[in-house]
């Protein structure tokens, strides 16, 4: 796990976050990577200074570079969403609201070839060495460089980037606990050890670079410098079509998209992006999905995410997020335990007979290769392998053989192994979320007075994203128990009939 200490270098991230050793080279060619500015516009606005105070008008810069701009667009602030772009005029539906030419999007195009010597290559064979799942953090590479760059084309756009981002690799130690919620803060603690583990390669690689090679222009870069490029990257790029591939297909490119980037989000957009595929060198255009009334926020899509993904990459999270989860470990003496609990009598789920264990297998629930990683809550409810699970273990075999895994796996495929089956299935998954609600060592209520105290914006966003996992499972539980009690009604009608 991550220490206190360890999320602590990260949290102490930002003003000095970069210290600079001019090594041969000048710092007058390149721009330091530390803050230029400290004023206290933050103190009475809603969202965190950007990289400089005073920034370039992203509208116009987009503009002379031959992109277009609604001329009912403007950049505001967005209440509770940081800045935004705003509508100061209506818009009408379909209309197209913003189109930026390809040269403008911040990508790193050669992170897979091999003929790029000097600065490229050694930015390139650091990118390599970046695991897949962290994407952000191979174009947070190229945005570092861009950034310690003086004359970068993209300085207009990155000047205008936040300062600091609010996602938990910042957060002090303590807020990180408080998120109480053991899938995030492995995610959180791998990302942080990550990052002070390759903050120590980039020094150790760039140590024997020649100054005219070195891509940061001589300066150090550390676990801090790195989160704020990777956070900069996860919370604005998208993942759009990249140039045709030889084979025809597209392969999906994380971008920054200047400007389009400013439309916080909403599962309601009222904007999209569009992107021509077939043309190498397409304009990428954000079009108004539906009428926009004059102060509206222009909102798009980030896409259907669990609050984890939000937190983590964005540094929000959703209330009601009606495509939140919650993770569980499939384990048979767990489940045994919440089918006692729940009475249901001899539960065997810790020692399944072969005809279950061969359906477990199909469900990758059981053998070496299984995947034992489940949820609830989201538009699923239950994981269909969970509940399959669940309705098999609880079944005799007769009844299970005529039917198919995917309405096993289906919650609204109502008792296909019986009444009595599913009442089993559900109560034991109800016991289960009580169990669940068991591990976090606080009540949604105690969250809530906390909340109404005045504490940290990383102290909040830690009680939102408890409040709300535990809200999942509430949700659950409360469905669950709702079709419970129907089909208890329908087996107790059945019964009196017969
Ligand atoms: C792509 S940027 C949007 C522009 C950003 N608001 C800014 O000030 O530069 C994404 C960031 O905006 C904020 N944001 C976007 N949508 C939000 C929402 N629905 N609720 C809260 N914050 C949001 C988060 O800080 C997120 O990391």
């Amino acid at each position: 796990m991550m220490t206190v200490a360890a999320s602590k270098m990260l949290l102490m991230a930002t003003r000095d976050f970069i210290s600079s050793s001019s090594s041969n080279i000048s710092l007058t060619h390149f721009r330091p990577l530390t803050y230029a500015s400290s004023s206290s516009s933050s103190a009475v606005s809603n969202y965190p200074e950007r990289l400089v105070s005073n920034p370039p008008d992203l509208i116009r810069w987009v503009r002379r570079e031959g992109g277009f701009v609604h001329q009912g667009l403007k950049i505001a602030d967005d209440g509770s969403n940081g800045l935004g772009l705003v509508a100061s005029e209506e818009i009408q539906k379909g209309s197209d609201l913003i189109a930026l030419p390809s040269h403008l999007p911040l990508r790193f195009r050669s992170v897979d070839s091999d003929d790029e010597d000097g600065l490229e290559s050694v930015l390139i064979q650091l990118a390599r060495q970046v695991p897949e799942e962290l994407w952000a953090m191979k174009l947070g590479l190229k945005l570092l460089r861009e950034r310690a760059t003086v004359g970068s084309f993209w300085w207009p756009y990155i000047s205008n980037l936040p300062q600091t981002y609010s996602v938990p690799i910042f957060f002090p130690g303590e807020d990180i606990k408080n998120l109480q919620y053991a899938p995030l803060l492995h995610q959180v603690n791998k990302r942080c050890r990550f990052l002070l583990d390759f903050g120590k390669e980039i020094k150790r690689v760039l140590e024997s670079v020649r100054p005219d090679d070195h891509p940061f222009g001589g300066q150090d870069v550390d676990a801090s410098s790195l989160g704020w490029a990777m956070s900069a990257v996860s919370s604005r790029a998208f993942r759009l079509h990249g140039e045709r591939l030889p084979d025809g297909t597209h392969g999906y490119v994380p971008m920054m998209l200047p400007l389009i980037d400013m439309c916080n989000h909403s599962f309601h957009p009222n904007a999209l992006i569009v992107q021509e595929e077939d043309t190498k060198s397409s304009n990428l255009l954000v079009k108004a999905e539906t009428h926009i009334k004059q102060n509206d926020p222009v909102m798009l899509n980030y896409g259907c995410l669990s609050n984890d993904f939000f937190l983590i990459d964005y540094g929000f999270v959703v209330p009601s997020n009606p495509y939140d989860t919650i993770e569980l470990k499939y384990d048979g003496a767990l489940l045994d335990a919440a089918s006692m609990a729940a009475g249901i009598p001899s539960p065997n789920f810790s020692s399944p007979t072969p005809w279950q264990q061969q359906i477990l297998s199909r469900l990758n629930l059981h053998g070496e290769v299984s995947d034992l990683k489940v949820s609830l809550g989201g538009p699923e409810l239950v994981e269909g392998r969970l509940l399959a699970a669940l309705r098999v273990l609880l079944a005799s075999d007769g009844t299970v053989e005529k039917h198919d895994l995917n309405t096993l796996k289906s919650l609204s495929a109502e008792a296909p192994l019986g009444v009595s089956n599913e009442v089993a299935a559900l109560r034991t998954i109800i016991a289960l979320c009580v169990i669940a609600l068991g591990h976090f060592p606080t009540k949604i209520m105690e969250d809530e007075a906390l909340l109404k105290e005045s504490v940290s914006h990383s102290t909040d966003l830690a009680l939102q994203f408890r409040i709300q996992k535990k809200s999942v499972i509430i949700d659950v539980m409360r469905n669950l128990t709702r079709r419970v009690k129907i089909l208890s009604s329908k087996e107790t009608t059945t019964t009196n009939q017969a």
